[in-house]
């Protein structure tokens, strides 16, 4: 697996979203690394990891991150998942629960009870490739205001330039994994710390989403941004801010 590791004090595990890479962390990194080892991944087929050809389902790319986490660290991680990588998290809190000391759930959703989004995003990628998708999707991720800034339109290309890099069978096949997941029995059983964050001007992942999750995720509380989608790149500095006062205040 594609991994970076930077920083010193208690481990923890970046997961991105998708069509997106470990790049999308960048500004939350750099914050959290005077006091924390940051460790970001590429999940299977993003960024610069290969070979997302046959078909898997979250739970596996749960499995992929608990190898990871066995391999850059001997003791529990704090595990940070935005959407897919969220996704990733409920599903490694449910499946490998020893090995996190925390776990948050940014702009994420635990099941879809309509797929025919995801089907009509799998046909159009298939049809006309990640082009197709690029405009609604950075519609979806980034909110109005901060797109019209300097700030937002250097950061609306980047996130464009990664998800037009992504390979559109990876895409399509993520898409199917998460169309056909159903993480709220697990979720049921979670009892590692959680912390749940929501943009209030999220589309993709709105805060009801977070809220139906928090039910089902006994130790689990919701804080609400101001954000869209990646979250991670709109309000990087508040986050990063967030998450370390949280990780400060996880039992050892
Ligand atoms: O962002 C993710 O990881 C999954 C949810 C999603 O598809 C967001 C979007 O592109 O609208």
């Amino acid at each position: 697996m594609n991994f970076s590791k930077e920083g010193q004090g208690p481990v923890v595990v970046l997961s991105h979203a998708l069509a997106l890479d470990r790049g999308m962390w960048s500004d939350v990194a750099a914050a959290l690394t005077p006091h924390c080892t940051v460790v970001r991944y590429d999940h299977r087929g993003h960024g610069e990891a290969t070979g997302a050809i046959d078909p898997f389902s979250i739970e596996d790319l749960a499995d992929d991150a608990a190898d990871l986490i066995r391999e850059v660290s001997s003791d529990p991680v704090v595990f940070v998942g935005l959407s897919l990588g969220g996704m990733v998290g409920q599903a490694l809190a449910a499946r490998h629960p020893a090995l996190l000391r925390g776990l948050a759930v940014l702009n994420s959703a635990a099941h879809y009870p309509d797929r025919s989004t995801w089907d009509a995003r799998i046909l159009a990628v298939r049809e006309g490739g990640m082009q197709a998708i690029a405009d609604s999707s950075i519609e979806r991720w980034l909110t109005p205001a901060f797109r019209q800034s300097p700030a937002g339109q250097a950061m609306a290309g980047r996130l464009r330039e990664v998800l037009l890099r992504t390979d559109p069978l990876a895409y399509t096949r993520t898409c199917e994994a998460i169309a056909g997941m159903d993480l709220r029995p697990g979720n049921r059983r979670i009892e590692n710390p959680t912390l749940i964050v929501a943009g209030r001007q999220d589309m993709a992942t709105p805060p009801a989403m977070s809220q139906a999750m928090a039910k089902d995720i006994a130790s689990a509380r919701v804080v609400e941004v101001e954000a869209a989608h990646i979250s991670a790149a709109e309000i990087p500095g508040e986050l990063a801010s967030l998450l370390d006062d949280w990780i400060r205040a996880l039992p050892a």
